[in-house]
Formats: C-alpha cells, structure tokens, sequence
C-alpha cells in the first residue's frame, strides 16, 4: 500500500500541534507506520530539502528545520500522498483553505508547521533518508471497516 512521509515541522511541535496533526490523519482512516521526535543536523536538513537548494530561501529554511525537534512520520493508505497534501492545504498559508491544516493554523510560508511528501516518487526517498531502518511492519484491524 502507499506511503507517505509526513514531518512536523519544529514550530508545530513547539505550538503544541502534535496530537491534533496525527489526530488529522488517524480519523481519515490512514495507518500510522512510523514515527520519531528527533533534532535533525543541518547537513541532514540541506540533503531533505536538496531540491530547493537554489532558492533564495533555503538558509533560511535550513535553519527553521534545525531550530527544534520534528515528528518524522511515515502514513500509509490508498492515495496517501495526494489526500496528505490536501489534508496538509497549500503550501503558503495565506493561500490555504480553512479546513487544511496550514488553512487552520499557520499565517508565514517559512512558519508552514508541517511537510508532506509531493509525489510517490519523492515519498519512497524521502522515508529512506528519515527510516533508513524502514516502516514498523504492522496490520490496522481497522482495515475491512475503511476499505471495500
Ligand atoms: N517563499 C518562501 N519563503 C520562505 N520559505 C519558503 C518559501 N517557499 C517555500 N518555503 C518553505 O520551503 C518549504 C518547501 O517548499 P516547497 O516549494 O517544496 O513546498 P511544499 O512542498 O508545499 O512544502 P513541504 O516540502 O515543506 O511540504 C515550504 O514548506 C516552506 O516551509
């Protein structure tokens, strides 16, 4: 099934923002495959975000990811990494509907609280680089209540 890897971001840990994000993705029906609060290096930051590494907001951003701890996550479900970026909403906050997580609790794009994986493609690289020890293999006995 689909994966997907999902971080909260240092200012959604220190607002207190944790329960109510993986709250997000528990009730949607996605399974919980791994999971980790850890303080990243900024070596480790500037290899996640190596595709960004040209703009002119990357320092910046490097140094929002290390400034705190992050909840690193791996979801799965059918259509994971689409549904988790609309759950997530828009990338600038000003443009993200009320609803979305970004819509309902951020205002800055560098203060965004939270990263999801945009394609299947960057999703598998992305959950190497952060679960180099892969997913925690588990079965949710939710599953004939979510899928047909
Ligand atoms: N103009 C900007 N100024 C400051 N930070 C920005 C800007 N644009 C993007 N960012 C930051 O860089 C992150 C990555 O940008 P990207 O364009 O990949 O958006 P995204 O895929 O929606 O975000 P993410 O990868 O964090 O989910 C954004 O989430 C935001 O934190």
């Amino acid at each position: 099934m689909e994966q997907t890897f999902i971080m909260i971001k240092p200012d959604g840990v220190q607002r207190g923002l944790v329960g109510e994000i993986i709250s997000r993705f528990e009730k949607k029906g996605f399974t919980l495959k791994g999971l980790k609060l850890l303080t990243v290096e900024q070596s480790f930051a500037e290899k996640h975000y190596e595709d960004l590494s040209k703009k002119p907001f990357f320092p910046g951003l490097v140094q929002y990811i290390i400034s705190g701890p992050v909840v690193a996550m791996i979801w799965e479900g059918k259509g994971v990494v689409v549904t988790g970026r609309k759950i997530i909403g828009a990338t600038n906050p000003s443009a993200s509907e009320p609803g979305t997580i970004r819509g309902d609790f951020a205002i800055d794009v560098g203060r965004n609280v939270i990263h999801g994986s945009d394609s299947v493609e960057s999703a598998n690289k992305e959950i190497g680089l952060w679960f180099p020890e892969g997913p925690t293999n588990w079965q949710s006995s939710l599953h004939p209540w979510i899928y047909e």
